[in-house]
């Protein structure tokens, strides 16, 4: 399977938010999609299942082209699903009923919803009422609706809202699991470093389209990389060429052309100034975002 947008510009007014955003997505990917707040995630995602009207381009699932007619729009949601908003839960259901609604408009096999309630820890509570839930109970709830739909193409935005760390860290093991049943998923997320525990690849969008793509996998630049108060920056001696100081404080020094033993004593040096913990490693999706949209703040030192 694969999802393809092509040329998409969605305007609301006169205001054009994404401007002929291009990308195309292969089945069994995680993307995680990321920008400043304000710049058109969600915008992307209402546009793609059609909540709000395209003015241009084109959205081809599996090599079908899906377009304004209610018949393809129909079609288009059956396949595509969008995480719910906490509003739209209902306060005087419970959580149960919530994920058989979801399996039910969804799922003709009427896959079995306990085993979703088990892995997602939501056994004590998934039987009362969602008026007596926290944020991050109403927000595991959204999360196993959308696993019990068990569309193919799934819009995640904003799911780890609210959730603590345990939550964060189940949610995103379930992720890389659903991810193997060859779905296509995107995460709009905040949580940068957290990104990187189970997304394939990184959007960066921008007010005009995908700016940038990131694929741990595929990056080969190794970096050591600290925090360092720019007062300290001097005691590293003479820095390579393309070392980037990023938002005054986070240091990522390329190691190519450094032979080990300069490696080492780099890393030694930047352990003895650094309060914070010290590693080698490509850059990533938090490096990435500072690098990209606090580009003022950034430099390169050389
Ligand atoms: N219904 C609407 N009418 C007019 N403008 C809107 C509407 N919804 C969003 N916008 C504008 O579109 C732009 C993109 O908003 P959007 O909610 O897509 O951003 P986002 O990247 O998802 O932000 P966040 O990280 O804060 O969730 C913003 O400038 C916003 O003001």
């Amino acid at each position: 399977m694969t999802l393809d947008v092509r040329n998409l510009t969605i305007k609301y007014g006169d205001h054009t938010v994404l401007s002929e955003v291009n990308f195309n997505i292969e089945d069994g990917s995680i993307i995680g999609l990321v920008a400043p707040n304000g710049t058109g995630k969600t915008t992307l995602f209402n546009a793609i299942i059609r909540f709000i009207p395209i003015h241009e381009g084109s959205i081809t699932i599996d090599g079908r082209e899906y377009k304004n007619t209610s018949k393809d729009i129909k079609a288009l949601h059956k396949i595509v699903t969008f995480f719910p908003d906490q509003a739209e839960l209902y306060e005087d259901f419970n959580g149960y009923e919530h994920i058989e609604m979801y399996r039910d408009i969804w799922n003709k096999d009427k896959k079995n919803i306990d085993d979703i309630i088990t892995r997602l820890n939501m056994d004590s509570y998934v039987k009362n009422k969602v008026k007596t839930y926290s944020l991050g109970m109403r927000q595991r709830l959204c999360f196993a609706m959308m696993i019990a739909a068990n569309t193919k193409v799934m819009f995640m935005d904003e799911i780890m809202n609210g959730l603590d760390p345990v939550n964060v860290e189940l949610v995103s093991s379930v992720l890389r699991e659903i991810k193997e049943d060859g779905k296509i998923i995107i995460v709009a997320s905040h949580l940068l470093d957290n990104l990187d525990e189970y997304a394939d690849e990184i959007f960066f969008l921008d007010q005009k389209d995908v700016y940038y793509t990131y694929n741990r996998e595929k990056e080969t630049d190794e970096y050591i990389k600290g925090f360092i108060g720019k007062e300290n920056l001097g005691q590293l001696g003479t820095l390579p060429e393309h070392t980037l100081y990023l938002n005054n404080d986070r240091i990522c020094i390329p190691t190519s052309g450094l032979d080990r033993d300069t490696v080492n004593a780099v890393l030694n040096t930047l352990r003895d100034l650094s309060d914070r913990s010290v590693s080698l490693g490509p850059l990533g999706t938090n490096e990435h975002y500072l690098r990209i949209y606090k580009g003022e703040q950034s430099h390169e030192t050389s």
